[in-house]
C-alpha cells in the first residue's frame, strides 16, 4: 500500500513536493525555449506547496484530442526540444507541442524550495507566473529548474559493462568508403590519443576499443568529415567525444571569445542531440573524459531555468552539448557564437536531420557565425541508422566526407531476443500485466505510443504493484530526470516511456524492452529495442503486434527479423502479405549511397567489406 502511494505520488508529478524539493530558485526569466510543451503538471497531488501560491500558471496545452474511445491513441508527439514548429511525422492530437492556452488554475503555484502545485487539479494548473495571474498565452513560462550537477565520481559508475559477446565485434564487418581513408587503430594505447585521455579511458575500465572506435578515431583525428553507422550501444558516444577531446587538447584555445563581461561564448565543439536526456548523458560522458585537463564541458538544453544554465556555460566552455530549442535560444540573443567551432556533432543524427529538427539544424550550419571557420570544420554524423533520403540530405553538410558502417547498420542488435504477440488493442494491458507478473519486472522498459497512455500504464501497473515511473514530454524536465534516475538505480522498476527514451540512452542493466505499442517505423522500433542488449550483453524485447493497427509495418519487421536470424511468427508473414518488405538493411545506413549514384559520386569506389 505504501509503495502504491509512493508510486502514485510520484506519478502525479509529485517529485519535488513532499518536503523533497531540490531547491528550486525563484523563477527569474523566461526561458526563450518552447521545447517543452506542458504546461503544468498533470493529475497532481504533488506536494504541498506551502509557498505562495500564484495562479495564472502558463497553461498546460491546449485541450487533450488524441485519446480515442477504445484506446485509440494515435499521437506521436514526443520529440524533444524543437520549437522548429514543423509537425511532420507528428500527430498534434495532444495539443501539438509548444505553447498552452489554458488559462490556469495552479493553485499552489510555486515555492521556493518547497515543491510545487499543491491540489494542481490537472493541465491547467502548475507553475504560476509572478504577476496577477493574467497569462500572455504567448509568452513561453519560466523556468525553474535548476538540475544538480553531478561530480564525476558519480558517473564512473553509470557505463555498462561489456557482455559475453563483446568478442563478437571482432567479426563484424566493417565499410569505409570515401577518399583517402585513414587506417584504423589496432588499440587505445596505439591510437595516438593525449595520455590524459587514455588514462581517462582506463578508469572508465575501457579496454578494447569497439570497432566504430577503432575507425572513427583516426578519422576525427584526421579532420575528415564522417557519416558513421553503428548498432546500438557499440560505442558510439566516445567513438566521436574522444578524437574531438584529442584535437582540445592539442590545440588548446579558449572558448571565452576573448573575455569581457558579455561577451558571447565561443565554444569549440558542439554537439547536439534530440533528447534532453542524452544530452545530459553525453555531457556527463564528456566530463569523465576531460578530467584533469583545462577541456570544460557544458550542456544546455530546455526545460531549465536559463540564467543558471548561462552562468555554468560561461564559467568556460570548450564542449557544448546541447538540444536544438536551447541552443538555437542562445544563438539568437547572441549569447552564444560559432565562431570557434572547429566541430559540429549530430548524434543520432538522422534524426536530427528528419523535417521536425532540420530547421533547427540548418539554423546553426548556416548560422553568420559559422562561416570564419567554415573550411576547417568538421562535421560529424552518428546513429544506428540512416535511410538513404537522409544520407542525401545530409550530403549539402558535409564535405568530402568519410562513410563509416559497422555490421548490419539499420539492422537491429543481434543480442536481442526478438519476440512478438498478436494482441488487440483492448487486449494488451492484461497481456502486459501476465508477462510481468510470470517473467519478472526487473528492469524494464515499456514503450508507447502516446504520453497520456505512457501515464495510464504507469498507474495500471503501480496499481498491480509493480514500481513503475515514467518519462514523457508532458511531464517537467524535473520530473523526468527524476523517472530517469528512479529507473536507473532500481527504485522504479518499471519505466513507460513514449519514443522521447527510444534513442541513446543508456541505462545499466535493462533486460527487458517492451514495444506495447509499435511504433510506425522500423527504426524506431530499432533504437527502442537497442535500449538492451548493449555492448555484448543479451536482452530481450517483447512486442505487441495488433494487426489492425500495426500490419503497414509488419513487412520490413518480417525482413529485419530474416536478417537477424530470428524467429518470424506466422502472424507477423500473414500480415505482411506474404512477401518480402520493402525494407532493406541498405535502406537504413548500411551502405553509402553514393556509391549507387553511378558518376555522380564524390567518394572512391567502395571497399570489399573488411573484417574487423
Ligand atoms: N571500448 C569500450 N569498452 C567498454 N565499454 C564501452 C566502450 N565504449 C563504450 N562503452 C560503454 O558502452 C555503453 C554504450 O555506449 P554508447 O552509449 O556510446 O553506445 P551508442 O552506440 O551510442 O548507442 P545508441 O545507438 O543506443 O546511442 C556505454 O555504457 C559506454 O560507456
Amino acid at each position: 500500500m505504501l509503495m502504491h502511494n509512493l508510486i502514485t505520488f510520484q506519478f502525479g508529478g509529485g517529485y519535488g513536493g513532499g518536503g523533497k524539493g531540490r531547491g528550486f530558485s525563484q523563477y527569474e526569466e523566461e526561458d526563450g525555449d518552447s521545447g517543452f510543451g506542458g504546461g503544468g503538471f498533470r493529475g497532481g497531488r504533488g506536494g504541498r506547496g506551502g509557498g505562495r501560491g500564484r495562479g495564472g500558471g502558463r497553461g498546460g496545452r491546449g485541450g487533450r484530442g488524441g485519446f480515442n474511445d477504445g484506446g485509440g491513441y494515435r499521437n506521436r508527439d514526443d520529440d524533444d526540444d524543437n520549437d522548429g514548429g514543423d509537425s511532420y511525422n507528428r500527430d498534434r492530437d495532444d495539443g501539438g507541442r509548444g505553447r498552452g492556452r489554458g488559462r490556469g488554475r495552479g493553485r499552489g503555484g510555486f515555492s521556493n524550495g518547497g515543491g510545487y502545485g499543491d491540489e494542481s487539479n490537472g493541465d491547467d494548473g502548475g507553475f504560476g507566473h509572478e504577476g496577477n495571474g493574467e497569462v500572455d498565452p504567448n509568452k513561453p513560462a519560466a523556468q525553474t529548474y535548476i538540475p544538480e550537477e553531478r561530480t564525476e565520481d558519480d558517473l564512473y559508475d553509470s557505463g555498462i559493462s561489456s557482455g559475453i559477446n563483446f568478442s563478437k565485434y571482432e567479426n563484424i564487418p566493417v565499410q569505409v568508403s570515401g577518399e583517402n581513408k585513414p587506417k584504423p587503430i589496432p588499440s587505445y594505447e596505439a591510437s595516438g590519443l593525449r595520455p590524459l585521455l587514455l588514462d581517462n579511458i582506463k578508469k572508465m575500465k575501457y579496454t578494447t576499443p569497439t570497432p566504430i572506435q577503432k575507425y572513427s578515431i583516426p578519422i576525427v583525428m584526421a579532420k575528415r568529415d564522417l557519416m558513421a553507422c553503428a548498432q546500438t550501444g557499440s560505442g558510439k558516444t566516445a567513438a566521436f567525444l574522444l578524437p574531438v577531446i584529442h584535437d582540445l587538447l592539442e590545440n588548446p584555445a579558449d572558448s571565452s571569445g576573448g573575455g569581457g563581461y558579455g561577451q558571447a561564448i565561443e565554444p569549440l565543439a558542439v554537439v547536439m542531440a534530440p533528447t534532453r536526456e542524452l544530452a545530459i548523458q553525453i555531457y556527463e560522458n564528456a566530463k569523465i573524459f576531460v578530467r584533469g585537463s583545462a577541456v570544460q564541458a557544458q550542456v544546455a538544453y530546455g526545460g531549465t531555468h536559463v540564467s543558471t544554465q548561462k552562468s555554468r556555460i560561461a564559467r568556460g566552455c570548450h564542449i557544448l552539448v546541447a538540444t536544438a530549442g536551447r541552443l538555437n535560444d542562445f544563438l539568437e540573443r547572441g549569447f552564444i557564437t560559432f565562431n570557434s567551432c572547429r566541430f559540429f556533432i549530430l548524434d543520432e543524427a538522422d534524426r536530427m536531420l528528419d523535417m521536425g529538427f532540420l530547421p533547427n539544424i540548418e539554423k546553426c550550419l548556416h548560422h553568420p557565425s559559422m562561416e570564419p571557420l567554415k573550411e576547417e570544420r568538421t562535421i560529424l554524423m552518428f546513429s544506428a541508422t540512416f535511410p538513404q533520403e537522409i544520407q542525401k540530405l545530409a550530403q549539402r553538410f558535409l564535405r568530402n566526407h568519410l562513410f563509416l558502417s559497422v555490421g548490419i547498420v539499420g539492422g537491429a542488435c543481434e543480442d536481442v531476443t526478438q519476440r512478438f504477440f498478436e494482441v488487440s488493442k483492448f487486449e494488451k494491458k492484461d497481456k502486459l500485466k501476465e508477462i510481468l507478473t510470470e517473467e519478472g519486472a526487473e528492469k524494464t522498459l515499456v514503450f508507447v505510443e502516446t504520453k497520456r497512455l505512457a501515464d495510464i500504464i504507469a498507474v495500471f501497473l503501480s496499481e498491480h504493484n509493480f514500481p513503475t515511473t515514467s518519462i514523457h514530454g508532458d511531464r517537467l524536465q524535473n520530473e523526468r530526470e527524476q523517472a530517469l534516475y528512479d529507473f536507473k538505480c532500481g527504485r522504479m522498476k518499471i519505466l513507460v516511456a513514449t519514443a522521447v527514451a527510444a534513442r541513446g540512452l543508456d541505462i545499466k542493466g535493462v533486460e527487458h524492452v517492451v514495444n506495447f505499442d509499435l511504433p510506425k517505423e522500423l527504426e524506431e522500433y530499432i533504437h527502442r529495442i537497442g535500449r538492451t542488449g548493449r555492448l555484448g550483453n543479451k536482452g530481450l524485447a517483447t512486442s505487441f503486434f495488433d494487426p489492425s493497427h500495426d500490419s503497414s509495418l509488419a513487412p520490413n519487421l518480417v525482413k529485419m527479423l530474416e536478417d537477424c536470424k530470428q524467429p518470424v511468427p506466422d502472424f507477423l508473414t500473414q500480415a505482411a502479405g506474404g512477401g518480402r518488405g520493402a525494407y532493406e538493411a541498405d535502406d537504413f545506413g548500411g551502405r553509402d549511397f553514393r556509391s549507387n549514384d553511378n558518376g555522380h559520386s564524390n567518394a572512391g569506389v567502395q571497399e570489399e567489406e573488411e573484417a574487423w
